[in-house]
């Protein structure tokens, strides 16, 4: 309990510091583990920290399968609606279940390591669930964010957070890039001898 006040206490004082961001490249400080990182006790004391401000909290989540513009840019703008931004990400399992046997291409904990190297991502929550519900009833968001290949309305999250007063959202969508588009160019190029070039 002290330990989680005195972190509380840290993180307050560096999120005024930092003009509202809270801690970031968590991974490459020395003595930091992704396990620590990537606890929902982590970013749930996150998200007590900027309530505690009267901040805004934004979730969004995803497999996060070979990072690309189009996750950043959806990132960079949820990042954007709050005060904090907490990464749901599939796990391995979930990934396979929901993705087929031959994803992900990337591990769950490099995957985790990639988003929390971003500015823009305060924490990262790996769960095993097919979506992402369960833990968003531990974390609360304000904000449920995802790109703009979702419908607001269609997603089984919009639901569940406005059941506490917060709003489901999208954000523009980065065409072109995709982690399915990639490996398929991938596998093309491999097939031609070609060059390949997702993005522009
Ligand atoms: N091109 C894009 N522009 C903006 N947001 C994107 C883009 N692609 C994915 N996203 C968003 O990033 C998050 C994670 O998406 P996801 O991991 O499914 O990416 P993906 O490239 O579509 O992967 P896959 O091809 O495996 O389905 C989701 O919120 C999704 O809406
Ligand atoms: O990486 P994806 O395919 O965008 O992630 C999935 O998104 C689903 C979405 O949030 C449903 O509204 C989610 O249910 C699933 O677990 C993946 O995170």
């Amino acid at each position: 309990m002290t330990e989680a006040v005195e972190h509380a206490v840290a993180d307050a004082t560096r999120f005024v510091a930092g003009n509202g961001h809270l801690p970031r490249n968590v991974v490459s400080e020395p003595g930091n583990d992704i396990e620590r990182h990537v606890s929902l006790a982590n970013a749930q004391r996150i998200a007590a920290t900027v309530r505690a401000r009267g901040g805004t909290i934004v979730a969004t989540g995803g497999c996060f399968d070979l990072l690309h513009t189009g996750h950043v840019a959806t990132l960079n703008a949820a990042r954007r609606l709050g005060d904090c931004l907490i990464v749901c990400l599939n796990s391995d399992t979930s990934v396979t279940n929901l993705k087929g046997p031959d994803r992900p291409v990337i591990s769950q904990s490099d995957r985790a390591a990639m988003l929390l190297a971003l500015r823009c991502v305060d924490a990262v929550v790996i769960f095993d669930d097919s979506t992402p519900v369960p833990t968003l009833n531990h974390i609360r968001p304000d904000i449920w964010v995802k790109g703009g290949d979702y419908t607001a309305t269609g997603m089984s999250e919009a639901q569940q957070v406005r059941s506490w007063g917060g709003q489901a959202v999208t954000v523009p969508y980065l065409s072109g890039r995709s982690t399915t588009t990639i490996l398929n160019t991938t596998r093309r190029t491999e097939r031609s001898g070609t060059r390949p070039a997702v993005g522009a």
